[in-house]
């Protein structure tokens, strides 16, 4: 029995999704299954074939025994049940190598079997993970942000990963144990019964001891690997946790700390697998034990039978040696499958929780929804309007109250105001990554509602304070989003970003791995990446989220070149901490609690001496802390 996979059900941040899905095996039979019927349906009667199979040897040896090997052998004539009498020679000789040959063809076909059913069962479950897992990515991939503001990373993993891939653990081993137990018992236990019922009731008593042993010791093991799963969870968060902020660790000394948290971790992983392990490890000696018992009781029953040519106590009939040998060896051959019938279950049931995990993030709404009668969004002029725009997050958390602007295409308009007073809010709702409640974000008169949100975001770019590098070269950076670009196209992309002359620099240029999350950039660079990818991708509106860290001067003069290079001729949209975005701003816009409650230019504002008038005073040194109000 293999130790039962190791993710967490309990306390299980998806029982919303969950909850939605009725009958998930059906689903995955109905819809998955269906278009894979054909290794199926191969691999199973394969493996059937291949358990009857194996089933044939101990019938060929025992009937070759009363009528090949015994002193009597010309009194019985050597059978095969289901092998018609004029197939299998007249003479003795004959007849042992027609017996060999027969179970050397088994053995053959056995092996051929095997390998049919595991290409077949094989290819039916991996065509099925490929399938869902890639659905479901696609699926997820379309819900909005606040789902993911919801769920950590790490759970949406363990769905794509663990729950898939115990799917396709029960498609494959699950499908292959059952077809076992149906064939080997059914088959063993119709075959005993034919050969001898009465010492087949003798040999069958041990059923219901293995069924109500199989049975404890599933009982007293789920919980105990349940508790090893919430250790593994354990375990893992603190892992990810700490190599994600290894930076932070070591800033901090804090080495012999997590040393110290991640030993606790592991020891507790270790003592609760240990004792889950010392029950498992007592499962396979005593099923043994059952079955030896099963074995020495056929043995003595059907022994005394065959040697004192009386059946014993209150039994009848008579039993030849070759028969006592079939029973015998055939006795032993369904206690294992038995045994794995506890498994059989608990790994269904595991691909009940998964599936419903699986197919309740798959059927996840998206709020974000394109209608179907969404246009191509269209920019002449690029003229961005916000009319008393309400928002929340959450339900009863009004972040934004009635903001309403508007900006000719071209100009550009910087938001001030101080930490979370909903800056960024505004500019996630024309990207549209999040709905108003109230109100309305049009671009050149088009809601963003109304239009596929292809086409929105490919003509809105966004230039976010800290850029994601993905893994992969400094080249498919800056391709990120313009695939088609040519190589040309990517160097003046990072020439007017003013990159080229870093990446240049770089061990390979344009094709030099940045690392993961671009950890082999500096801040300045990655944000000048960032800036080239979106050059690239030309977009008629900007969105700029202007990053607040600390660089050197030149590297900051390098940044606001390519930046004048950005914000040339697109209306412009930003969240501005450089004096110089915020004082040539067309328009300015202080927000305050997700209200607007200054709106002008530079000069006009500074005259209303108001709080841009501080902020401004702040920034510029003139004033050392914002008076209060
Ligand atoms: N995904 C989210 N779910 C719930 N609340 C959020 C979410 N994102 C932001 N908020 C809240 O919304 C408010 C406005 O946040 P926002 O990021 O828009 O502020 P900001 O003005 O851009 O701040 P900063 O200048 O610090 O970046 C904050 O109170 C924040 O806690």
């Amino acid at each position: 029995m293999t130790e039962y996979d190791t993710n967490t059900d309990e306390d299980d941040v998806f029982e919303t999704q969950r909850a939605r899905v009725d009958d998930p095996m059906r689903r995955l039979f109905g819809t998955y299954g269906r278009e894979n019927w054909k290794p199926l349906t191969v691999g199973l009667t394969a493996s059937i074939f291949a358990h009857i199979l194996a089933l044939v040897p101990p019938v060929v040896l025992g009937s070759a025994i009363d009528a090949l090997f015994g002193a009597t052998r010309t009194s019985q004539s050597f059978t095969l049940p289901l092998v018609p009498n004029a197939w299998i020679p007249n003479s003795s000789t004959g007849q042992f190598w027609f017996s060999a040959g027969v179970i050397a063809v088994t053995f053959a076909g056995s092996a051929v079997s095997t390998w049919i059913k595991g290409w077949g069962l094989n290819e039916f479950a991996q065509s099925i993970q490929h399938q869902v897992r890639v659905d479901t990515y696609g699926a997820m991939q379309r819900l909005d942000l606040g789902f993911f503001a919801d769920k950590q990373t790490g759970e949406l993993m363990s769905i794509l990963n663990n729950d898939v891939n115990r799917l396709e653990q029960f498609l494959n081993g699950g499908l292959f144990v059952a077809s076992m137990i149906l064939t080997t018992v059914v088959g063993v236990v119709g075959f005993l019964v034919y050969l001898n019922w009465q010492l087949a009731l003798v040999t069958l008593v041990t059923v219901p001891v293995v069924a109500v042993f199989t049975h404890k010791f599933v009982q007293r093991i789920q919980p105990m690997y349940s508790e090893v799963r919430s250790t593994v969870g354990r375990l893992n968060s603190r892992l990810e946790n700490n190599l994600g902020g290894i930076e932070v660790i070591k800033a901090s000394n804090a080495e012999e700390y997590e040393f110290g948290r991640v030993t606790d971790t592991s020891q507790e992983y270790y003592d609760k697998n240990w004792k889950a392990i010392k029950t498992r490890i007592t499962f396979f000696p005593g099923l043994r034990l059952t079955a030896g018992i099963g074995f020495v009781v056929t043995y003595i029953v059907g022994g005394l039978w065959v040697f004192t040519n009386t059946a014993p106590g209150p039994l009848t009939g008579t039993l030849s040696a070759g028969a006592f040998v079939t029973f015998v060896f055939l006795s032993q051959r369904f206690i294992w499958p038995l045994a794995q019938f506890g498994e059989l279950i608990n790994m269904y049931q595991q691909a009940v929780a998964s599936s419903e995990r699986v197919f309740g993030l798959m059927d996840e709404p998206s709020t974000l929804a394109q209608g179907d009668d969404a246009e191509e969004l269209v920019v002449s002029e690029g003229r961005v309007t916000y009319d008393d725009v309400t928002f929340a997050y959450e339900a009863d958390e009004t972040i934004l109250r009635d903001v309403s602007f508007d900006l000719p295409g071209g100009d550009t308009l910087a938001l001030v105001g101080p930490t979370g007073a909903g800056k960024s809010t505004v500019l996630k709702l024309l990207l549209r990554l999040y709905d108003v409640d109230d109100g309305s974000v049009e671009v050149d008169g088009q809601d963003v509602r109304d239009v596929t949100l292809d086409s929105l975001r490919r003509q809105v770019g966004y230039v976010s304070q800290d850029t994601y590098l993905f893994a992969g070269t400094v080249g498919d950076n800056i391709r990120y989003g313009a695939f088609d670009a040519s190589d040309e196209d990517v160097v003046a992309a990072g020439k007017a970003a003013q990159a080229h002359e870093f990446i240049e620099d770089l061990k390979d240029g344009y094709e030099t791995e940045v690392g993961e999350r671009g950890v082999k950039l500096s801040g300045g660079q990655k944000q000048r990446v960032g800036i080239a990818r979106v050059l690239l991708q030309d977009p008629d509106v900007l969105i700029l989220d202007e990053a607040t860290s600390d660089v050197d001067t030149e590297t900051e003069m390098r940044i606001q070149e390519s930046l004048d290079e950005l914000v040339a001729d697109r209306t412009v949209l930003a969240i501005a901490h450089r004096l110089s975005t915020v004082k040539d701003a067309d328009q300015i816009l202080v927000l305050e609690d997700g209200r607007v409650t200054e709106r002008g230019a530079h000069d006009e504002l500074l005259e209303a001496d108001g709080v841009y008038a501080d902020l401004w005073g702040v920034q510029a040194g003139q004033i050392d802390s914002i008076p209060a109000r």
